[in-house]
């Protein structure tokens, strides 16, 4: 999905800085304890263990970083360590000094005679001449800071201290980081007009092109209208017979790992079954990445690498010409990139030809048996469009629809292999309903607790953790005002995650969401869990996704018990466009020993998104599946 948020790299001109500092945290005073320390240990190679490892033949193009598990579990304690220490300080105050000039030192002065501090706030709010407007809290720091962990980890912290807005300065550079469910509401969709995808559309430009997700104004208005009707509710019933097969796929893999014994290394494999599917649901191409490496396979993930990397590099070499022409990476992007294009194109050329060959009678939930994809779809419907942008499009949904939901099947694996309890429940479930069948569209209905299992990964890990917007105009964001050109990330991790909008906030509990009640979206939950964004941006394949996971999730967990595996390297999470482990989940499969129970057959409903199925209102007579469609 949408790529992510650690732009430290915002080109000039963007960030004016018009805002006046009262508070400003010093984040580039304090040392991570641990970043340098690991170079001194041996370096080991995922596989070289004593566990020998199922994965596909080459990973997901991540290279898992070769540190010794015990010495990580040392870091993991510092890591914690440290982290308290800072939310400690920050919290003291020790790191938020007052402007310079003369009104902070009289200050100061005034403070040290004894004034209350409520009181000086007050008196040179005026004499800023700001007094009829608060000002936004500050926080200032250096990249080094916050380059030894996930991005929106410190963003969590800050957040502690500073509340639902504040500003991160770095440098020159300037961002808005907003964790208050009004404001992320006013910006995603009361006010959304004023807002572009801004730098997330300047570093995904290579690859997306004018695709959905960088594009703004008129072109994505038109895309948007095109593409959202081609995932009609007939095509996503279609779909879960496509996921289910595909996960057939993975179970093989996994039964014959459980047969031997050996360990697998679930975040690649997950990898692998989502670029399957999304492959042959947007343009009816099977990459059989479970199986195979092609070259085609390898290409796409260079360039979905690069992207991430590009997302959290500090410096933009790759603008610089002569670096795209001297850099054997950059050499390698390019080459990848031409041969994912040439596929593509290739792959319009010969839909256009079954199109053309077709007695169409195009309507509303047209779709091709043969080939029910996305671009069958667009092309029949006398889409007017230029082969670019078409490729564009294409482009954007399988990097969109590929990476956010395996990293959701990976943190979800991980969450239940902490929690016993919820596995067996779940797995309980999925016994009664589906049996050893392959899902349809009316167990979905009836799969209730593994969708809540889902909604509450989704809470905890949402991918992407942080929305990137840049403000089009001035506005005013609660209750401060805030000029055109403003760079806001809306973290998303932080609204998951707050205690004051959750009871447990950390704890994996998807009993929170009753089983009876509708499904949990940004609506029902007034933009406090805003797992597939919110407003007109919102993710088109929200309810694609969501029975991606559940028909995987459950044919999973029927036919096999999980468990972290022995010795396996912690689970330290990185950032990318999603949230991704630094070493992989190795995990230990084994076959579930329980005979097939049959389904029962009691009728229930379920609501997903904002629509409600049941079995005496068959789905599919609206053709509206999400609110992305509205
Ligand atoms: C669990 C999996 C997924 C998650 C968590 C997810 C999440 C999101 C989020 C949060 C956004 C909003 C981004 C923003 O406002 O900046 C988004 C947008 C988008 N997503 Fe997804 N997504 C998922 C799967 C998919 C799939 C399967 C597809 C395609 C079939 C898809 C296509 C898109 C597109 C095209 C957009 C841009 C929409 C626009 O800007 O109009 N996503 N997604």
């Amino acid at each position: 999905m949408a790529a992510n948020f650690a732009l430290l790299h915002a080109p000039s001109s963007i960030s004016t800085q018009h805002c006046r500092r009262n508070k400003i945290i010093h984040i580039n005073r304090l040392k991570p304890a641990t970043s340098s320390s690991c170079s001194s240990y041996p370096a080991r190679q995922r596989g070289t263990s004593a566990f020998s490892i199922i994965t596909c033949s080459s990973s997901n193009g991540r290279e898992p970083d070769s540190i010794d598990p015990a010495v990580k579990s040392v870091e993991k304690v510092l890591e914690k360590k440290r982290r308290a220490e800072l939310s400690a300080r920050i919290a003291s105050g020790e790191y938020t000094v007052q402007s310079s000039g003369f009104p902070s030192v009289l200050k100061k002065s005034l403070l040290k005679l004894g004034i209350p501090n409520e009181a000086l706030e007050f008196l040179f709010s005026w004499v800023d001449g700001y007094g009829q407007y608060p000002r936004i809290p500050e926080a200032k720091g250096a990249i080094s800071a916050i380059r030894s962990e996930a991005f929106f980890i410190p963003l969590y912290e800050l957040y502690l201290t500073y509340g639902g807005i504040f500003r991160l300065t770095f440098g020159p550079k300037s961002f808005l980081i907003v964790s208050d469910p009004s404001i992320a509401k006013h910006i995603l969709k009361d006010n959304s007009k004023a807002y572009s995808k801004g730098i997330l559309a300047e570093i995904l430009e290579f690859v997306m092109g004018k695709g959905l997700i960088p594009a703004d104004g008129e072109i994505w208005r038109v895309r948007r209208r095109a593409i959202v009707p081609a995932l009609h509710l007939k095509y996503v019933t279609a779909m879960i017979n496509l996921f289910g097969q595909a996960t057939e796929r993975l179970c093989k893999k996994l039964d014959t790992a459980a047969s031997d014994g050996e360990d697998v290394e679930m975040e690649s494999l997950f990898s692998r079954l989502t670029l399957d599917i999304i492959g042959k649901a947007v343009f009816n191409y099977d990459f059989d990445s479970l199986t195979n490496d092609t070259g085609i396979v390898e290409a796409v993930y260079t360039v979905l690498r690069e992207a991430e990397d590009r997302s959290v590099a500090p410096i933009p070499l790759w603008e610089i010409p002569i670096w795209r022409d001297i850099s054997p990476r950059q050499r390698k992007v390019s080459e990848a990139l031409k041969l994912i294009n040439d596929t593509l194109d290739d792959l319009i050329a010969i839909c256009k030809r079954m199109v053309d060959a077709e007695e169409l009678q195009f309507h509303e939930e047209y779709m091709n048996e043969q080939d029910p994809s996305i671009l069958h779809f667009l092309l029949a419907s006398g889409d007017d469009v230029s082969s670019k942008q078409l490729r564009d499009d294409l482009m954007t949904m399988l990097i969109a629809g590929h990476e956010t939901t395996a990293a959701v099947l990976t943190w979800t694996f991980y969450l239940l292999s902490k929690e016993a309890g919820v596995m067996s429940k779940l797995q309980e479930e999925v016994d009664s309903v589906l049996g050893d069948r392959l899902p349809t569209i009316e167990e979905m209905k009836r799969l209730k607790y593994t969708t809540r299992v889902i909604n509450e990964s989704l809470r905890l890990y949402p991918q992407p953790p942080v929305l990137i917007r840049r403000s089009l105009e001035d506005d005013v964001l609660g209750e401060y005002p805030i000029k055109r050109g403003e760079d806001i990330f809306i973290s998303v991790w932080n609204l998951h995650r707050s205690p004051k909008l959750w009871d447990d906030a950390d704890k994996f509990k998807p009993e929170r969401w009753p089983l009876d009640g509708p499904n949990p979206n940004e609506t029902n939950q007034n933009f406090s869990y805003l797992p597939f964004g919110g407003g007109p941006r919102k993710c088109v394949g929200d309810l694609f996704a969501s029975y991606e996971a559940v028909v995987a999730l459950a044919m999973l967990v029927r036919r096999f018990n999980f468990q972290m595996a022995l010795g396996a390297p912690p689970v330290v999470m990185t950032t990318g466009a999603t949230i991704h482990t630094t070493e992989g989940l190795k995990m230990t499969v084994t076959r579930r020993m329980k005979p097939p129970i049959m389904p029962s057959l009691e009728t229930s409903t379920l609501e997903v998104g904002d629509v409600s199925f049941s079995k005496q209102d068959p789905v599919g007579q609206k053709g509206e599946v999400s609110t992305a469609h509205s």
